[in-house]
């Protein structure tokens, strides 16, 4: 089967060959349809506060209940509702981007997805865009053509707001990736993780020689710690540095920008910085995020415990030393696997760190804007 949605939309056709980057179609506020898109009957628009508890926890419901699972069906990502609170209102927020659709009946929230505002530099333009993210259709409604109606309307809105471009990831592979990245991950939990089928024991190795291959120190290597509100200035200069030399990367354009996705949070967001005693400035920052797993039907454990790797930049360290230390920050925090993904320069980290390859890819994708493909590490931009 095409892409009978997709090849309505601008985005570039799979096998284009693009030479130069820009926008791939451009309408102006008039060409944009005023009212809501027509759902089936049965179902009604619905804007979700995020603000309101029973809201957010209704979107936390959909998504425990019904979003991305692992290729083998294994494991569902468990997004808390703090964490979708943060993930959901940044700095510019609009509640009108965090779209749901009900069962007019039973009022029962059957689908999701979300727009936030963010500045993308794509070859060291910084272009306005929102990130979506969250898409999500139960699954007594998949195949009911809903998600191109959800995509369709977010971008509707956004359009509204005088914005034409988005960046997104995926796993599958749609028109058209502007990045295919491979997924890594660092046992911390070696025996919890082989218990839930999430790693195998090698032939003729005895779980205890894994265990001990995989062991981590309980001490840092480098004084890092938490970020406070007053080395925001320092960390976001150190941070736009860093990020301006990737081809395609957020721009945080202000601290309160930096604070809203750094301060740490507990069981949301965690991030260390190195402060140099004189300048009193941020050299040297690792970030992780916290996005547990469902373990679907597994007797023993109900809960895989996963740390994502957010923003790492290391000046006065080696980037291996930096992320080495987060490990050690993750395994104190009880965190059983560090997942990361090979953008940024991590495939210099991945073997002496003992990261293992994952078992599928995520694309990356920027809509209304086409830019030849870009390697995993010329991507410096992390999506939740
Ligand atoms: C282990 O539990 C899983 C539960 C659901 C899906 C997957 C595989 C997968 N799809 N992983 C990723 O997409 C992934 C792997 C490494 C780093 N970030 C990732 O995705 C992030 C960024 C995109 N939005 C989801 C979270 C694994």
């Amino acid at each position: 089967r095409g892409h009978e949605f997709w090849d309505t939309q601008p985005v570039p056709k799979i096998d284009d060959k693009i030479v130069e980057s820009g926008p791939i179609e451009n309408k102006t506020l008039e060409d944009v349809r005023k009212e809501p898109l027509t759902l089936p009957p049965a179902f009604e628009w619905i804007e979700l506060d995020c603000n309101k508890s029973d809201e957010l926890k209704e979107i936390y419901t959909l998504l425990y209940e019904n979003y991305v699972e692992d290729d083998d069906n294994m494991f569902r990502f468990d997004y808390s509702p703090e964490f979708l609170k943060w993930a959901l209102q940044p700095p510019g927020f609009l509640k009108e981007w965090h779209i749901g659709v009900r069962v007019v009946e039973s009022k029962k929230l059957v689908g999701f997805i979300s727009g936030i505002p963010a500045t993308i530099r794509v070859e060291g333009k910084p272009i306005t865009m929102v990130e979506i993210n969250f898409l999500c259709v139960h699954k007594k409604l998949r195949e009911k053509r809903l998600a191109p109606v959800l995509i369709k309307e977010v971008t509707r809105r956004v359009n509204l707001r005088n914005i034409w471009q988005a960046a997104y990831t995926a796993g599958v592979v749609l028109p058209k990736p502007v990045a295919i990245c491979k997924y890594w991950h660092r046992s911390i939990k070696q025996q919890k993780l082989v218990e839930v089928g999430f790693s195998a024991l090698p032939p003729k190795m005895s779980m205890a020689s894994m265990v001990k291959l995989y062991r981590i120190n309980d001490e840092m290597k480098h004084p890092l710690r938490p970020l406070t509100k007053e080395d925001v200035p320092s960390f976001r200069a150190l941070l736009d540095e860093y990020l301006s030399k990737y081809k395609i990367a957020p721009e945080f354009a202000t601290d309160e920008d930096v604070w809203h996705w750094f301060e740490t949070r507990k069981d949301v967001i965690t991030c260390y910085v190195k402060v140099d005693e004189t300048t009193k400035k941020v050299t040297d920052a690792f970030s992780f995020y916290n996005l547990p797993s469902t373990i679907i039907g597994n007797a023993k454990h109900n809960t895989l415990k996963a740390a994502f790797s957010f923003y790492n930049v290391a000046t006065t360290m080696s980037l291996t030393e930096l992320v080495g230390d987060a490990l050690v920050a993750a395994k104190k925090m009880d965190y059983d696997v560090y997942n990361c993904l090979d953008v940024f320069e991590n495939s210099t980290f991945f073997k002496d760190l003992k990261f293992a390859i994952g078992d599928g890819d995520l694309q990356y994708y920027l809509y209304n804007y086409s830019t030849p493909t870009k390697k995993s590490s010329e991507i410096g931009l992390v999506l939740l």
